[in-house]
């Protein structure tokens, strides 16, 4: 079963639908009270604390993340966790979906930052480094996936070893955050999912597969 933890100033039982996520986040960035830059900033930090805590094996000796990056703000939430696990000693490989030019504003500044020093790979060249990977990082799709998975992403998926610590932020890529469905035939196959501020009704389904969900205030 998974396990649920919980921190910060949060409504304890609060399940929110991505539409009222994204008002809560949208309200306390329009108040002035937080900035999209420091609520991403908390996000990309507080899921490499959990991801650590979780697995704290993988602290024990350099290790290895791939970081999977998408085109809107759960890629911005990875280029954070890239450069936090840069920092750390770690080996980090980053892999991105679509041009950085349209992404939105604060995923394309921490974009940038970590462009300034090392290499964005296109998505479709990660199965390699994913198979030697101690870590690999689903920063692809959150609350804002659409529709399914495009061809391209679903053969990434496909190559993501079962054998390594495999967490996704927010939510796991492929999977409707409202009714917990996959949206295509594949989704991101998490052990760990880290998600913001409440749970989302996607969480229930991912615990009672097994995986572990952990929700983390970020300020909000
Ligand atoms: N300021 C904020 O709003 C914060 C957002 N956060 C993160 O941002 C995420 C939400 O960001 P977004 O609203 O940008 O949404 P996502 O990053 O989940 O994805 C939206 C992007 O994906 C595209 N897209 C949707 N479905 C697709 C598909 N099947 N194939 C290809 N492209 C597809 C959309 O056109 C859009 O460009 C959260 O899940 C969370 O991880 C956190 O950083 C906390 C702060
Ligand atoms: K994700």
């Amino acid at each position: 079963m998974g396990e649920m933890k919980r921190s910060g100033n949060m409504s304890r039982d609060a399940v929110l639908t991505a539409a009222e996520m994204r008002k809560l986040e949208t309200d306390a960035i329009m108040s002035g009270r937080v900035s999209g830059a420091e609520l991403m900033a908390c996000a990309g930090e507080r899921a490499v604390a959990e991801t650590l805590s979780l697995w704290p094996d993988l602290q024990d000796t350099i290790s290895r993340a791939v970081i999977l990056c998408g085109p809107g703000n759960n890629g911005g939430d990875g280029y954070v966790m890239a450069g936090i696990l840069a920092g750390r000693g770690w080996q980090v490989d980053v892999f991105a979906l679509g041009a950085p030019t349209r992404l939105p504003p604060d995923a394309r500044a921490n974009r940038d930052l970590w462009a300034a020093e090392c290499p964005v790979h296109p998505l479709a060249d990660a199965a390699d480094a994913m198979a030697s990977a101690d870590l690999i990082v689903d920063a692809l799709f959150g609350i804002g996936l659409a529709r399914p998975l495009d061809a391209d992403v679903v053969r990434v998926l496909r190559a993501v070893p079962t054998s390594t610590h495999r967490m996704s932020v927010d939510v796991p890529s492929g999977y409707d955050t409202d009714t917990g469905t996959i949206l295509g035939d594949i989704a991101f196959p998490a052990d760990l999912t880290v998600t913001f501020h409440s749970r989302k009704p996607v969480h229930s389904v991912l615990e009672s597969s097994g995986c572990v969900v952990r929700v983390v205030d970020i300020g909000l």
